[in-house]
């Protein structure tokens, strides 16, 4: 990292364009930078009541931070908390850094008189909600914000004293310290990391959550300010946050700690959603509450952003983006990815190659007809319940169709195929025949657990959990069939399974394959987080039950006692 830049700013700017340059000294009408005390004159702003301000359907809130261009941190973690939280993001950049998710390389600082330019020209139009601010880096740019907000006295202000990024790498010139400390009574809510409130403090770092709370205490009865004491960097598998009030009360926030490497950007995340929730909500613990539980949903799926390699951004959007996104679309794609094992598995059993080859032992096969048949018995009433909680009427009718056409092909699989593979009394070692004439067969353990899945959703699983729990049978089943159709193409000769092979691939069990997958799609856009993931997981395990399904004929076929009928 370039620390030169943090103390010299005005130096190592790169010269802007003349034009540029002459219309930012006319545009600012801010005095010159004054000495740090001045800018505490007045009531500290923790003191003051903040305004509630009926009818901010959109809060406008405005960052005064530095650019993070991996977009975890600084103004673009911002950016998109506070879009986020439902409110209306400005920015005016007091640093350029060069950074990623590994770490800071260069900082540029550009003339503060333009920072000045971008503070009147936002304040001098638009009202302003709330303020975020965040890295500052110099003493300078400290002063020119502070006079500034001295000036305007927006009605909300979290600051969050940035001095060390995540990566270890400094943000703040150490000499700026004093600078900092005077910014402090100007924010209705400061939110130091446990490092950065022992350095406002002048003392070593807390090692414990109570030394921190403590030290929380103490800054916020020196400076008569709110503190937002924050867990981060704690070693504990707990996460906790305390909102420390200038007469001392302490109200605590439990959290646990997400096991994660991507936490770049969480300080900043929070403090833009809390400058975002505070207008919404005028309440701080409820505000801090509420940025809490959504930090937290943003640090468990920060993975599926894929970003660097190092302390990867958190998901800021991931609530939007699983209901509104055009990802949602493809929510059936990410089950097809995730069970991609499944269909791997499914493709190399012996059980398929040896159908598809002919080579298939015929008491296999009656086993698979039989428990295909008693499956399907179950599935049809399954299919009977997506119909009753269908919400519309076609819905409602595809699923209806779907479960007669089961009840059609489970008495075509006993009048057409069963008759032709019996499964053999004498054979029955696995006790799957009842006894007596005209006996019943019996679900295998397999079918057994696979109908009990799916009769565990249709009982108490949403709509879009009893289409996902089913959907595995349609879907996979088109895929074998698929296989099995062009396999039983290229075959030489009589395929002993060819009548049963050719029905397989039928075009429209694949048209309503598709139309069960839109369904699905529809039921994960309009679903909440909480239920995309309760279909997730009813599609694996659906999933998982097909593989055990074409694998059980090699497991429980009653055994061979009579070679011949092999
Ligand atoms: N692994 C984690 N799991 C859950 N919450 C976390 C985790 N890491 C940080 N947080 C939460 O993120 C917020 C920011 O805390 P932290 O102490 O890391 O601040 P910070 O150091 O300023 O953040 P930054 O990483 O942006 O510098 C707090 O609410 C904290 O509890
Ligand atoms: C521009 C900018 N502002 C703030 C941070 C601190 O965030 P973190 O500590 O998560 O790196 C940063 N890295 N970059």
């Amino acid at each position: 990292m370039d620390t030169t830049a943090l103390v010299s700013s005005d130096q190592d700017a790169l010269p802007l364009a003349s034009t540029v340059q002459a219309s930012t000294v006319q545009a600012s009408t801010i005095p010159a930078s004054t000495v740090h005390g001045s800018l505490v004159a007045g009531s500290p702003a923790a003191a003051l009541p903040v305004p509630h301000l009926p009818g901010t359907r959109h809060p406008r809130v405005l960052s005064i931070a530095g650019s993070d261009p991996s977009g975890g941190a600084g103004i673009q973690a911002d950016i998109k908390a506070i879009s986020a939280h439902g409110g209306y993001a400005m920015a005016a950049i007091t640093a350029l850094t060069a950074q990623n998710t590994r770490g800071v390389r260069e900082i540029h600082v550009p003339d503060v008189g333009f920072l000045r330019a971008q503070l009147e020209a936002i304040s001098e139009d638009i009202s302003i909600d709330a303020v975020k601010i965040g890295m500052l880096g110099t003493a300078e740019v400290m002063s020119a914000v502070g006079q500034w907000l001295a000036a305007t006295r927006p009605p909300v202000v979290v600051l969050d004293p940035v001095m060390v990024a995540t990566s270890g790498d400094t943000l703040m010139a150490p000499e700026a310290r004093n600078a900092m400390l005077s910014l402090l009574s100007l924010a209705h809510l400061v939110t130091p990391n446990i490092p950065e409130l022992g350095v406002l403090l002048g003392k070593p770092a807390a090692s414990s959550w109570d030394e921190a709370v403590q030290q929380g205490k103490e800054l916020a009865a020196e400076h008569q300010i709110r503190v937002l004491v924050k867990g981060g960097h704690l070693a504990s598998r707990k996460c906790p946050d305390a909102l420390v009030s200038a007469d001392g009360t302490v109200h605590e926030f439990m959290g646990t700690r997400i096991d994660t490497p991507n936490t770049h950007g969480t300080g900043c995340s929070l403090s833009a959603a809390l400058a975002t929730l505070m207008p919404q909500l005028n309440d701080w613990p409820r505000s801090v509450a509420r940025a809490k539980a959504w930090l937290a949903r943003a640090l468990e799926t920060s993975a599926e952003l894929a970003v660097g390699h190092g302390s990867g951004p958190v998901n800021h959007l991931s609530e939007l983006w699983a209901t509104a996104a055009p990802h949602a679309d493809s929510f059936s794609q990410e089950l097809w990815a995730d069970c991609a094992e499944q269909r791997a598995a499914i493709a190399s059993l012996d059980f398929i190659s040896e159908l598809a080859a002919g080579t298939l032992a015929r008491r296999h096969f009656a086993y698979y007809l039989a428990q295909d048949a008693l499956y399907l018995g179950t599935y049809s009433r399954v299919l009977a319940r997506a119909s009753a909680l269908a919400p519309t009427e076609a819905e409602q009718k595809f699923w209806a169709g779907g479960a007669q056409n089961c009840l059609e092909v489970e008495v075509s699989l006993h009048r057409d195929w069963l008759s032709q593979y019996p499964l053999e009394r004498e054979h029955d070692a696995a006790g799957l025949l009842e006894g007596g004439q005209g006996a019943g067969l019996m679900q295998g353990p397999v079918t057994k657990h696979y109908v009990d899945h799916l009769q565990g959703v249709a009982f108490s699983g949403s709509y879009g959990e009893v289409v996902a729990a089913v959907l595995p049978c349609y879907w996979l089943y088109a895929e074998v069939g698929r296989m099995l159709h062009t396999e039983y193409l290229a075959f030489e000769g009589e395929h002993p399974y060819g009548a049963w092979l050719q029905t397989y691939a039928s075009e429209e069990f694949a048209k309503a394959t598709e139309t069960a997958i839109a369904i699905l799609d529809n039921a994960a856009r309009s679903g909440s987080v909480r239920e995309r993931a309760g279909m997730k997981a009813a599609f694996a395990h659906s999933a998982a039950y097909e593989v055990d399904f074409f694998a059980a004929p090699h497991l429980h076929a009653p055994a061979p006692q009579d070679t011949q009928s092999d």
